[in-house]
């Protein structure tokens, strides 16, 4: 890989996610020429089925086996099913669903087929981004930094500013936009901050047999219990310094720590801890960011932003407030990032994923052309 990769001709690319809540696939059109934004195309979603989603539950921390495999056939139907839909798109970043990660043991593993999805697409498909990076002795995650930094710059920020995706798990970025490239020390430093929308989710659904507390409706009719509260961030995760990240069920058990609690307290509580472990991980970035701009499904939880508009010095927005979409910035990260793999470019460095060095993750396979 040659990490030393420059920029080059602009690109249209189509990426695609699997996030840990495992809802359904987001893709996205992002034009760049691996360094820059040039702007933002077409977006689309599709669903998993009821049957689907828990297919890919049940597969959930299997490394190999038979559903390991058949969660790779689903990711890899519903992939072709909405990606086939795009039209003008020069390659395909496809991040595929992330089953298992634990990248300081067996390694860090996401299903989905990128060379069968070449042959079905007829484009050259990016994929498995995250092994090399973890193989070089980094986390494998989170990935969209570099990506969070091009946003940055795209929206002309001056300021040092952070990006927190809000999805089963959070992750922060810290960017200092005075740098002119995410690869130098200090211009980028990530991480995963703990839980957030999954256990309240797991709540919701054994509790009430529900997806989610929409609109933290449940929480805010609840007390936060304090004593769970300061449990949770006496857990050893939130003392490691940075880079570091999780698997969606490494916090699974947080869940017992309110089963004592009624819905409402149960679910402020595990709620308020999605938001401490954010407030928490800002004692790392090395100067307080002018702004904190949200994205991912926890945004559109007025209880969660809410806990953390009080606890942070700067103002908590839905990066619709500047103009990007909150639903799509995973999938842009990884159109964005097939560029830069497709460049030879570096997808992560020791500030976002503490790999020893710049790395440029991911394999390219290409159609045949007969
Ligand atoms: N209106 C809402 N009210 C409350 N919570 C919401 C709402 N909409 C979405 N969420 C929460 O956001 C979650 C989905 O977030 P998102 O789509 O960002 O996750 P993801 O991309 O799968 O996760 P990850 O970023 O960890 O891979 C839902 O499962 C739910 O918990
Ligand atoms: C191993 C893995 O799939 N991690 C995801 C997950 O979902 C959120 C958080 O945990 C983040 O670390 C990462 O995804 C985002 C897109 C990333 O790599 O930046």
């Amino acid at each position: 890989m040659n990490k030393a990769g420059k920029a080059g001709a602009p690109q249209r690319a189509l990426g695609a996610m699997s996030g840990t809540s495992l809802d359904g696939v987001d893709a996205a059109v992002v034009e760049t020429d691996g360094r820059w934004i040039l702007g933002f195309g077409e977006t689309g979603y599709r669903a998993y089925s009821p049957e689907e989603r828990a297919v890919l539950r049940a597969a959930l921390g299997q490394w190999v086996g038979p559903q390991a495999e058949a969660a790779a056939q689903v990711v890899d139907a519903a992939h072709g099913d909405l990606l086939a839909g795009f039209e003008g798109v020069d390659l395909v970043g496809f991040h595929g669903q992330t089953l298992a990660h634990e990248p300081r043991g067996r390694g860090t593993c996401q299903v989905g087929d990128g060379a069968a999805l070449a042959q079905r697409l007829g484009l050259p498909v990016v994929w498995d981004f995250r092994s090399d990076d973890v193989a070089m002795g980094g986390e494998g995650a989170p990935l969209a930094p570099f990506f969070h930094f091009a946003c940055a710059k795209w929206i002309g920020a001056q300021e040092p500013l952070c990006f927190l995706n809000l999805g089963g798990v959070g992750n922060l970025t810290y960017v200092d936009p005075s740098f002119a490239t995410p690869e130098e020390d200090g211009a980028l430093l990530a991480f995963d901050t703990g839980p957030a929308n999954a256990p309240v989710n797991d709540l919701m659904q054994a509790r009430r047999g529900l997806e989610m507390d929409a609109g933290g409706a449940l929480a805010a009719r609840g007390q936060v219990e304090e004593g769970a509260l300061e449990l949770f961030l006496a857990e050893p995760y939130f003392a490691r310094m940075p880079p570091k990240s999780l698997d969606r069920n490494d916090f699974s058990e947080m869940i017992g720590l309110v089963g004592e609690l009624g819905d409402a307290d149960a679910a402020a509580t595990l709620t308020a801890m999605c938001a401490a472990g954010v407030v928490q991980g800002m004692e790392h970035c090395p100067r307080p960011p002018a702004r904190m701009l949200v994205t991912g499904g926890g945004r559109h939880n007025p209880v969660l932003m809410e806990m953390l508009q009080v606890s942070l010095d700067c103002p908590v927005l839905p990066v619709e407030a500047v103009g990007l979409d909150g639903d799509m910035l995973e999938a842009q990260a990884f159109a964005f990032l097939a560029v830069r793999v497709a460049y030879g470019m570096a997808t992560s460095c020791p500030g976002t994923t503490g790999v020893r060095a710049l790395v440029g993750g991911g394999i390219v396979s290409r159609p045949d052309k007969d």
